[in-house]
Protein backbone atom coordinates (compact mmCIF):
# COMPACT_ATOMS: atom_id res chain seq x y z
CA UNK A 1 0.00 0.00 0.00
CA UNK A 2 1.54 3.33 -1.07
CA UNK A 3 1.92 5.55 1.41
CA UNK A 4 0.17 9.28 0.65
CA UNK A 5 3.04 11.75 1.20
CA UNK A 6 2.32 15.58 1.19
CA UNK A 7 5.58 17.96 -0.10
CA UNK A 8 5.26 21.25 0.84
CA UNK A 9 7.17 23.51 -0.87
CA UNK A 10 7.55 27.18 -1.42
CA UNK A 11 7.66 27.88 -5.09
CA UNK A 12 7.44 31.94 -4.67
CA UNK A 13 10.23 32.83 -2.66
CA UNK A 14 12.32 30.06 -1.30
CA UNK A 15 15.23 29.33 0.65
CA UNK A 16 15.27 32.84 1.73
CA UNK A 17 18.37 32.31 4.07
CA UNK A 18 20.98 31.41 1.38
CA UNK A 19 20.16 34.92 0.21
CA UNK A 20 23.84 35.64 1.23
CA UNK A 21 24.87 32.68 -1.41
CA UNK A 22 22.56 33.03 -4.72
CA UNK A 23 20.15 35.21 -6.04
CA UNK A 24 16.28 34.81 -5.81
CA UNK A 25 16.56 32.73 -9.17
CA UNK A 26 19.49 30.87 -7.91
CA UNK A 27 17.09 30.03 -5.05
CA UNK A 28 14.28 29.12 -6.99
CA UNK A 29 16.30 27.27 -8.78
CA UNK A 30 17.69 25.37 -6.14
CA UNK A 31 14.41 24.64 -4.20
CA UNK A 32 13.25 23.05 -7.20
CA UNK A 33 16.15 20.96 -7.67
CA UNK A 34 16.25 19.53 -3.90
CA UNK A 35 12.53 18.93 -4.68
CA UNK A 36 13.24 16.25 -7.86
CA UNK A 37 15.71 14.72 -5.42
CA UNK A 38 13.24 14.34 -2.45
CA UNK A 39 10.87 13.06 -4.77
CA UNK A 40 12.61 10.35 -6.67
CA UNK A 41 13.68 9.42 -2.89
CA UNK A 42 10.04 9.66 -1.57
CA UNK A 43 8.82 7.39 -4.87
CA UNK A 44 11.53 4.57 -4.74
CA UNK A 45 10.49 4.29 -0.67
CA UNK A 46 6.83 3.26 -2.12
CA UNK A 47 5.42 6.98 -0.99
CA UNK A 48 2.53 8.67 -3.78
CA UNK A 49 4.11 12.30 -3.13
CA UNK A 50 1.85 15.40 -4.10
CA UNK A 51 3.58 18.51 -4.06
CA UNK A 52 1.60 21.11 -1.90
CA UNK A 53 2.59 24.58 -4.01
CA UNK A 54 2.42 27.99 -2.90
CA UNK A 55 2.63 28.63 -6.45
CA UNK A 56 2.47 26.19 -9.82
CA UNK A 57 5.71 24.57 -10.03
CA UNK A 58 7.16 21.89 -13.06
CA UNK A 59 7.81 18.58 -11.28
CA UNK A 60 7.38 14.91 -11.53
CA UNK A 61 4.46 14.47 -9.01
CA UNK A 62 0.72 16.17 -8.90
CA UNK A 63 1.13 19.45 -7.56
CA UNK A 64 -2.22 21.21 -5.76
CA UNK A 65 -1.53 24.84 -5.38
CA UNK A 66 -2.97 26.30 -1.80
CA UNK A 67 -1.14 30.04 -0.85
CA UNK A 68 -2.48 29.30 2.55
CA UNK A 69 0.49 29.53 5.61
CA UNK A 70 2.37 26.15 5.55
CA UNK A 71 0.68 24.90 8.76
CA UNK A 72 -3.01 25.37 6.95
CA UNK A 73 -2.53 23.75 4.11
CA UNK A 74 -0.88 20.60 5.61
CA UNK A 75 -3.79 20.23 8.06
CA UNK A 76 -6.66 20.64 5.69
CA UNK A 77 -5.22 17.49 3.77
CA UNK A 78 -4.02 15.62 6.43
CA UNK A 79 -6.45 12.66 6.97
CA UNK A 80 -5.05 9.31 8.42
CA UNK A 81 -2.71 7.89 7.07
CA UNK A 82 -0.72 10.41 5.18
CA UNK A 83 3.46 11.41 5.51
CA UNK A 84 4.58 15.03 5.43
CA UNK A 85 8.48 15.02 3.78
CA UNK A 86 10.15 18.61 3.08
CA UNK A 87 10.92 19.51 -0.28
CA UNK A 88 14.69 20.60 0.90
CA UNK A 89 15.79 17.71 2.45
CA UNK A 90 19.43 16.99 0.52
CA UNK A 91 20.47 14.22 2.26
CA UNK A 92 17.39 12.01 2.17
CA UNK A 93 17.76 8.78 0.47
CA UNK A 94 14.90 5.96 -0.35
CA UNK A 95 16.55 3.84 2.32
CA UNK A 96 16.00 6.09 4.75
CA UNK A 97 12.53 6.98 3.71
CA UNK A 98 11.44 3.50 3.54
CA UNK A 99 12.35 2.80 7.09
CA UNK A 100 10.50 5.91 8.17
CA UNK A 101 7.37 5.20 6.27
CA UNK A 102 7.68 1.53 7.94
CA UNK A 103 8.01 3.14 11.77
CA UNK A 104 4.91 2.20 13.69
CA UNK A 105 3.20 4.75 15.50
CA UNK A 106 0.04 6.96 15.64
CA UNK A 107 2.81 9.89 14.41
CA UNK A 108 6.11 9.28 13.31
CA UNK A 109 8.38 12.48 13.99
CA UNK A 110 11.15 12.94 12.25
CA UNK A 111 13.58 16.26 13.72
CA UNK A 112 15.46 18.86 12.27
CA UNK A 113 18.60 19.75 13.13
CA UNK A 114 17.35 23.50 14.36
CA UNK A 115 14.32 22.24 16.29
CA UNK A 116 12.00 22.05 12.87
CA UNK A 117 10.11 18.92 12.11
CA UNK A 118 11.50 17.48 8.74
CA UNK A 119 8.99 14.72 8.15
CA UNK A 120 6.29 12.81 10.16
CA UNK A 121 3.63 9.99 9.31
CA UNK A 122 0.12 10.65 10.96
CA UNK A 123 -2.08 7.45 11.52
CA UNK A 124 -4.69 9.40 13.65
CA UNK A 125 -7.11 12.54 13.09
CA UNK A 126 -6.80 13.97 16.57
CA UNK A 127 -3.14 15.30 15.67
CA UNK A 128 -2.62 18.62 13.34
CA UNK A 129 0.88 20.01 12.50
CA UNK A 130 2.03 23.37 13.67
CA UNK A 131 5.13 24.40 11.92
CA UNK A 132 7.46 26.77 12.52
CA UNK A 133 9.43 27.77 14.97
CA UNK A 134 10.60 25.20 18.07
CA UNK A 135 8.04 22.84 16.03
CA UNK A 136 9.45 19.23 16.77
CA UNK A 137 8.67 20.62 20.59
CA UNK A 138 5.35 21.24 19.52
CA UNK A 139 4.10 18.21 17.67
CA UNK A 140 5.17 16.22 20.79
CA UNK A 141 2.94 18.33 22.55
CA UNK A 142 0.17 18.12 20.35
CA UNK A 143 0.55 14.10 19.42
CA UNK A 144 0.05 13.88 23.47
CA UNK A 145 -2.40 16.26 23.91
CA UNK A 146 -4.08 14.23 21.36
CA UNK A 147 -3.67 11.29 23.07
CA UNK A 148 -1.51 9.78 20.63
CA UNK A 149 1.58 7.08 20.49
CA UNK A 150 4.85 9.07 18.93
CA UNK A 151 7.56 7.22 17.65
CA UNK A 152 10.87 9.66 17.57
CA UNK A 153 12.61 8.89 14.60
CA UNK A 154 16.43 9.96 14.83
CA UNK A 155 18.04 10.10 11.57
CA UNK A 156 21.33 12.27 10.27
CA UNK A 157 19.66 11.96 6.46
CA UNK A 158 16.55 13.31 7.50
CA UNK A 159 17.87 15.54 10.04
CA UNK A 160 18.90 17.53 7.63
CA UNK A 161 17.37 19.93 5.63
CA UNK A 162 18.89 22.95 3.57
CA UNK A 163 18.31 26.29 5.56
CA UNK A 164 21.70 27.94 6.09
CA UNK A 165 24.49 28.16 4.14
CA UNK A 166 26.24 25.85 6.66
CA UNK A 167 23.84 23.49 5.76
CA UNK A 168 25.27 23.07 2.36
CA UNK A 169 28.70 22.71 3.84
CA UNK A 170 27.02 19.39 6.02
CA UNK A 171 25.36 18.21 2.27
CA UNK A 172 28.97 18.65 1.00
CA UNK A 173 30.54 16.51 3.44
CA UNK A 174 28.48 13.65 3.01
CA UNK A 175 27.89 13.18 -0.73
CA UNK A 176 30.31 10.57 -0.60
CA UNK A 177 33.23 12.62 -2.19
CA UNK A 178 30.78 13.48 -5.63
CA UNK A 179 29.61 17.00 -4.97
CA UNK A 180 25.88 17.19 -5.96
CA UNK A 181 25.70 18.58 -9.52
CA UNK A 182 23.44 22.12 -8.73
CA UNK A 183 26.15 22.55 -6.18
CA UNK A 184 29.28 22.14 -8.48
CA UNK A 185 27.55 24.09 -11.93
CA UNK A 186 26.96 26.83 -9.10
CA UNK A 187 30.71 27.00 -8.43
CA UNK A 188 29.98 26.21 -4.41
CA UNK A 189 32.64 24.15 -2.49
CA UNK A 190 33.77 23.64 1.10
CA UNK A 191 35.76 26.63 2.93
CA UNK A 192 36.93 26.82 6.24
CA UNK A 193 36.22 30.16 8.43
CA UNK A 194 37.22 30.40 11.74
CA UNK A 195 37.20 26.67 12.32
CA UNK A 196 33.97 25.79 10.99
CA UNK A 197 33.51 24.07 7.86
CA UNK A 198 31.69 26.67 5.73
CA UNK A 199 31.16 26.74 1.64
CA UNK A 200 31.88 29.68 -0.32
CA UNK A 201 31.02 30.46 -4.11
CA UNK A 202 33.76 30.70 -6.70
CA UNK A 203 31.64 33.78 -8.56
N1 LIG B 1 3.09 25.00 0.66
C1 LIG B 1 3.97 25.72 1.39
N2 LIG B 1 5.23 25.22 1.60
C2 LIG B 1 6.10 25.97 2.34
C3 LIG B 1 5.75 27.23 2.88
N3 LIG B 1 6.83 27.71 3.56
C4 LIG B 1 7.81 26.78 3.45
N4 LIG B 1 7.37 25.74 2.72
C5 LIG B 1 8.11 24.51 2.43
O1 LIG B 1 8.29 23.83 3.67
C6 LIG B 1 9.62 23.33 3.77
C7 LIG B 1 10.33 23.89 4.99
O2 LIG B 1 10.22 25.29 5.00
P1 LIG B 1 11.51 26.22 5.18
O3 LIG B 1 12.69 25.44 5.67
O4 LIG B 1 11.08 27.40 5.97
O5 LIG B 1 11.81 26.57 3.64
P2 LIG B 1 11.88 27.98 2.98
O6 LIG B 1 10.65 28.76 3.30
O7 LIG B 1 12.17 27.74 1.54
O8 LIG B 1 13.18 28.65 3.66
P3 LIG B 1 13.32 30.09 4.24
O9 LIG B 1 12.79 31.06 3.23
O10 LIG B 1 14.82 30.23 4.48
O11 LIG B 1 12.51 30.08 5.54
C8 LIG B 1 10.32 23.69 2.47
O12 LIG B 1 10.28 22.54 1.65
C9 LIG B 1 9.50 24.79 1.89
O13 LIG B 1 9.53 24.75 0.47
C10 LIG B 1 4.43 27.72 2.63
O14 LIG B 1 4.03 28.79 3.08
N5 LIG B 1 3.58 26.93 1.89
C1 LIG C 1 8.77 24.31 8.41
C2 LIG C 1 9.79 24.50 9.47
O1 LIG C 1 11.07 24.37 8.88
P1 LIG C 1 12.31 25.21 9.46
O2 LIG C 1 11.92 26.67 9.31
O3 LIG C 1 12.48 24.78 10.87
O4 LIG C 1 13.45 24.83 8.55
C3 LIG C 1 9.59 23.44 10.56
O5 LIG C 1 10.22 22.36 10.44
O6 LIG C 1 8.79 23.68 11.49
Amino acid sequence: MAMRTLVPFDATDPKTRLSPLFSPDERRELAAVMLGDVLDAVRAAGGDPLVVATDDVACDAPVVVDERALSDAVNARLEPKTAVVMADLALSTPRVLDAFFAASGDVVLAPGLGGGTNALVVRDDGFAVDYHGASYRDHLRNAAAAGCSVREFDATRLALDVDERTDLADVLLRAEGETPGWLRDAGVGLATDGGRTNVARKR
